[in-house]
Formats: structure tokens, sequence, C-alpha cells
């Protein structure tokens, strides 16, 4: 069955292509927007729609892969920051805190548009912080097109204290979830 991630995110065809997969890119251009406040419901909608949208797109048998990552603390979710003065308020936000990523997977068979849509949320420690070590993480540049602002696979490896629950869910890709229910609801065995 061909496989089909509904991503623009270099790090999610990076953390598939790490699984020896063998799949496609079409991105989905879908504008990110959710009337949904549940951290949860959020993620499911926007992967939903990713995966949805493509899915439509494609005129032959296919697997579509949607997600989408948020970092959430207290009532409030973080996206994308869209300048540096946004990074900066992320992240002396969460600077010396824990938070919450949320990823929202969506899998969708274009046979018959059975979807699945899952959640996986994580844990995440971020040491305390001088304004000084955050304008010169954000001098990095890897935080504008990360929710919350950091990359725990980049140099945000170094502002991050420890984590619990699933790695790749914070990188953008939940792979356990993911395997999961390929296996169980779509009869896909990665192994
Ligand atoms: C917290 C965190 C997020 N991220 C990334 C994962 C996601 O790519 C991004 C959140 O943006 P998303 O809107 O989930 O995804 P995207 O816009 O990059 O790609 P697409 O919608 O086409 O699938 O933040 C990291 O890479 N590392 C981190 O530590």
């Amino acid at each position: 069955m061909k496989i089909v991630l509904a991503s623009k995110s270099p790090r999610r065809r990076e953390l598939l292509s790490n699984l020896g997969l063998d799949f496609e890119v079409v991105e989905s251009n879908v504008k990110e927007f959710s009337r949904e406040k549940q951290p949860s419901r959020y993620v499911m909608d926007l992967s939903f729609n990713k995966a949805m949208s493509v899915a439509k797109k494609l005129s032959e048998e296919a697997i579509v892969i949607g997600a989408d990552t948020v970092v959430v603390i207290g009532d409030k979710i973080l996206g994308k920051p869209k300048d540096r003065n946004e990074a900066y308020v992320m992240l002396k936000k969460l600077q010396g805190k824990a938070h919450t990523v949320y990823t929202g997977i969506t899998i969708v068979r274009t046979y018959d548009f059975k979807y699945v849509s899952d959640f996986e949320k994580t844990k995440v420690w971020i040491r305390k912080l001088q304004d000084e070590e955050i304008f010169n993480y954000i001098d990095t540049g890897e935080v504008y097109d990360k929710a919350g602002a950091y990359a725990i696979q980049g140099v945000g490896a170094l502002i991050v204290e420890k984590i619990e629950g699933d790695y790749f869910n914070v990188v953008g890709l939940p792979i356990s979830k993911l395997f999961d229910i390929l296996k169980r609801e779509f009869d896909v065995r990665l192994l």
C-alpha cells in the first residue's frame, strides 16, 4: 500500500525515512485554524484537515498521514512564532517550567475514506534561562518554524532539562502511536 505524508515538515519526513519506509510527500496547504479549544481536539482537528485535503487530491489508492504539533502551557496553545518578539515571549513563558507537547495524527485510507484520528502528549521541562540565553538561542534561527519556538532535536537540546513520554512526538510525529494505528486499524505493518 502506498503511503503519503501530508506534510511540509522536514522533521516528519526524516522521522518516517528513518523507519526505512517508502513514502511520498504531498503538501496540504490548508489554513492552520481550528475552533477547538481543548489541545487534544485542536491538534486532531488540524491533522484531520491536512490528511483529508491531501487524500481528496489523490487519484491512486493510498494511506495518507497528517499531523499537527502544538505546545501547551497553562490554558495557552502555542504554535509557531511569527517573529523574534513572539519567539521571546514564548520562550520566556516556557523557561523554568514544564509544559506539554501535543501532536495529533490522522490517517486516511483513500479507498473508502476510512479515517482514524488520535493524539499523543509528552511533558517537557525547560531549564531556567537568562534573557541573554533566550536571545542567543533565538539567534540560532531554528525557532521560527517550530511550535513553542524551540527544537528539541537541535540547539534546543540545550534548554531541555528532561522529558516524560515519546521523544518523537515532540519532534512532530508520535511514531509508536502511528505504528499501532496502522497495524490495528488499517492492517499496515511497519515491521
Ligand atoms: C516542540 C517542537 C516542535 N517542532 C516542530 C514540529 C512541527 O514541524 C512544528 C509544528 O508545526 P506544525 O504546524 O505541526 O507542522 P508544519 O507546519 O511544520 O508542517 P505541516 O503542517 O506541513 O505538517 O514544530 C520541532 O521540530 N521540534 C520541537 O521540539
